[in-house]
């Protein structure tokens, strides 16, 4: 940001004007681009005669001038660069080069005369003074109007984003901004930005409130002005979402809007907020139900939710059985997998046959799956349904892939992501929702902690009224990352069945890890919890050691048989001394170092070679890929050796190989350490974690449960003791300010009132 201001003083920067040797790489998605310069005059410190400059701008042609402003760097591997925050096309300047600029191939139709003409009526800068006012070039005799239009586009694509670039760099917008903004409002984008700053807070990802508000000061807008007021609402309201939120106390959103906006000791008054709040909501920019301030969407998915269980409780299964066939079946099924049920888990299973929509809930290990795959056995059974017929009448998904593959593994049949089972386009747009229902007897959706109220939402309107609805899930793992929490607030609403399993399964001899998560969960962590187990060590360990510990453990393990993707390092945070991406990098030369063998892609300043383990970041559902994926490069491809004649990078996800170009290459990371959020619906046999001093601000107990109950043979946590065990005291965020446990209650007791009366959200 600092630097991104340095543009509001142009003339006062340092600059490099050169001239372009080659481009090294550019990345088109993003406009992204390396290129070798040769340095013409510079106020930089710098002695060397060619510079290679790296920065958002577009693709150069050899012999491009321009004006880059920037900052040196010097690259560990490549030595000097310059960082390009804005640049600017050097123009022809001279009449002749103006001349001969004008009449080039760029503009068709245009000929030298036209261009002398053009020249002389509007001097050396006739450039700027036609992108400002196009009308100058009414005076020039003989250019007809036609002409004029296309000249005018044509002058404007190319110059249009360069000289937008260098106008938004004097609100101190740098180059990557300028894209996305450029992109939505093309040659108006600076206009739109000086009408109203605000509005980009809505528009553009990225582009904040305190940034608006600078433009806005630059641009002498009155402080109370009711556009600053207005986005400054929706900006906190959006934070509180962000936090999880599904709405803000009205009296703190005032006070921190108050806040927001009077930070520079303006007076904007309390009336004035509460007057613009009210505008907004009669407005149905966000809706006001007593004290609580809700953004539309959320309002009306914890509307939705409530109603849409109302709709599906309201049916009754449609068979029921009697307790003694029940028991015959139970008996046929532990015979042939070779257990007894516990009796939670039986009453479970016959719980599950009956109820509408049930919760069935527990901690790590204590039968979840096993109780999903005895429902399914025994429904079967009961409803005389062959193999065949199962792999219509079961839904089953997750929201990650991860977790769908372990639904898949465990019952035989096909599980996927919610994403999927709904149709998702990869917009907004889903195929099943309230007027084409998804189709079978039983839906059973795992991991349910990780669903947030809208795609909740999404997914109940999507279930037809007959369907049996089981909801499974921990209500001590992280809460969803986007609003609400969905789990527990079904849970704590007291109008849905539960199933609960207490009794821990896995591991039963003597596992540590097992008794580790469950003393977390009941906040009874002490030393002890961390003594050594056959499954379990804490290894303390400096943060400056950690590096290389993890190093060790990594090799220890290799030695003792396991292969590398089946153990997994987990981190709270990115870009600490010890964060992940610094993991990832130490990892990645020890597990998979350069070789001549191995081909290699770069993506600014990471590299990626073959046999790299990755994990996919985005929800791509054509590809059939999914967010937290996590596979394996298994080749890099160049243009001239594939069809489409584009660089290809092959990755394989359990057995199936997906391609991505190399403006694609931006959905993956690096894997061998990966977030603990990232890691929430998967399992690996050995995790590996640190904890250290300077995670200390993530450290939470829910976060740090995750991360325990992710290991299916061998945790080792090494690092800081203390701060482990102050991090699973501090209070989990569940705290989130939500309604849907009120609207249960709301929307279940009118029910009771009044039978025959719908709410309009039946039929959202
Ligand atoms: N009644 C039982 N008798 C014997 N073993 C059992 C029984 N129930 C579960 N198990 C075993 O305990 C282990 C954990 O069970 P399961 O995977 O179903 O639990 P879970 O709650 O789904 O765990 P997680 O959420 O951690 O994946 C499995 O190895 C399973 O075979």
């Amino acid at each position: 940001m600092a630097m991104e201001h340095a543009g509001i003083q142009e003339q006062n920067r340092n600059y490099i004007l050169g001239e372009c040797i080659r481009m090294i790489y550019h990345n088109p998605s993003e406009s992204f681009s390396i290129a070798l310069i040769r340095v013409i005059e510079t106020t930089e410190k710098l002695e060397e005669k060619e510079i290679v400059v790296k920065g958002y701008f577009r693709p150069l042609e050899p012999g491009d001038r321009f004006t880059f402003f920037g900052q040196l760097r010097i690259h560990p591997r490549f030595g000097i660069q310059y960082d390009v925050f804005t640049y600017k096309k050097e123009l022809p300047k001279t009449k002749d080069s103006l001349i001969r600029f004008l009449s080039s191939d760029l503009f068709q139709g245009i000929g030298k005369r036209t261009a002398e003409k053009i020249v002389n009526h509007l001097g050396e800068n006739a450039i700027e003074r036609i992108l400002s006012d196009p009308s100058v070039l009414d005076q020039i005799p003989g250019f007809p109007d036609k002409k004029i239009q296309s000249f005018v586009q044509a002058l404007r694509e190319n110059q249009g984003f360069e000289q937008t670039v260098v106008n938004l760099s004097k609100y101190g917008i740098g180059l990557k901004l300028a894209q996305k903004m450029y992109r939505l409002y093309h040659e108006e984008t600076v206009q739109k930005l000086e009408e109203d700053p605000y509005q980009f807070v809505f528009d553009i990802e990225g582009f904040g409130f305190r940034r608006a508000d600078e433009i806005g000061s630059m641009l002498n807008l009155p402080r109370n002005h009711p556009m600053r007021i207005r986005a400054g609402c929706l900006y906190v309201l959006h934070k509180w979402a962000q936090d999880g939120h599904v709405y803000a106390p009205l009296e703190q959103l005032r006070q921190e809007l108050q806040l927001l906006l009077n930070e520079r000791e303006e007076s904007i008054r309390f009336d004035e907020i509460s007057q613009i709040i009210t505008e907004l909501s009669e407005e149905n920019f966000l809706v006001i139900e007593e004290s609580r301030v809700y953004m539309p969407s959320l309002y009306f998915a914890e509307e939705g939710v409530a109603s849409q269980i109302k709709r599906i409780s309201g049916n009754s299964p449609e068979t029921t059985f009697q307790e003694a066939e029940i028991l015959k079946v139970i008996g046929q099924i532990e015979e042939q997998e070779g257990l007894s049920y516990g009796e939670e888990q039986y009453e479970a299973i016959k719980e599950a046959l009956h109820a509408k929509v049930m919760i069935l809930t527990g901690g790590p290990g204590t039968g979840k799956t096993t109780v999903i795959k005895g429902i399914i056995d025994a429904y079967c059974l009961l409803n005389n349904i062959d193999q065949e017929a199962r792999k219509k009448e079961f839904l089953l998904a997750a929201p990650t892939g991860r977790a769908a593959k372990r639904m898949a593994e465990a019952t035989g049949l096909k599980a996927q992501t919610i994403h999927r089972l709904l149709g998702w386009s990869g917009e907004d747009e889903f195929e099943f929702g309230p007027y084409q229902k998804l189709s079978g007897k039983m839906i059973i959706i795992d991991e349910f902690s990780m669903v947030d109220i809208w795609l909740a939402n999404q997914l109940l309107k999507a279930i037809p009224d007959q369907m049996q609805v089981i909801i499974v899930g921990d209500e001590d793992q992280l809460p969803s990352v986007g609003p609400g929490q969905v789990l527990t607030d079904l849970l704590e609403s007291g109008m849905i069945k539960i199933s609960r399993l207490k009794e821990v399964y896995r591991q039963k001899e003597g596992s540590r890890i097992i008794q580790l998560a469950h003393d977390i969960k009941n906040d009874s962590c002490t030393p002890r919890s961390l003594e050594q187990g056959d499954d379990f060590v804490f290894i303390p360990c400096r943060d400056d050691q950690m590096g290389s510990l993890i190093e060790e453990l990594v090799q220890r393990a290799i030695d003792r048989g396991y292969h590398p993707k089946d153990i997994q390092v987990l981190a709270p945070m990115y870009k600490t001394n010890t964060g992940i991406d610094q993991l990832n990098q130490t990892l990645q030369a020890m597990l998979n170092p350069k070789s001549a063998q191995k081909r290699e892609i770069f993506l600014d300043d990471k590299v990626y070679r073959t046999g790299d383990k990755v994990i996919q970041l985005v929800n791509q559902p054509e590809k059939g890929v999914f967010n937290g994926d996590i596979g394996e490069i298994t080749a890099i491809l160049k243009q001239n050796e594939t069809e489409e004649k584009t660089e290809q990078i092959v990755v394989l996800y359990d057995g199936r190989e997906v391609v991505y170009t190399r403006q694609e290459l931006i959905q993956l990371k690096h894997a061998y350490c990966i977030s603990i959020h990232k890691s929430q619906g998967s399992e690996f046999p050995i995790v590996i974690m640190p904890v250290l001093k300077e995670y200390r601000k993530m450290l939470r107990k829910n976060l740090l449960y995750t991360a325990v109950t992710r290991c299916q043979q061998s945790l080792i946590i090494c690092g800081d003791r203390e701060e482990f065990l102050s991090g699973v005291m501090r209070e989990n965020d569940r705290q989130r300010n939500t309604t849907l446990q009120t609207r249960m209650k709301e929307m279940f007791d009118k029910n009771e009132e009044d039978q025959e009366e719908l709410s309009p959200y039946d039929f959202m």
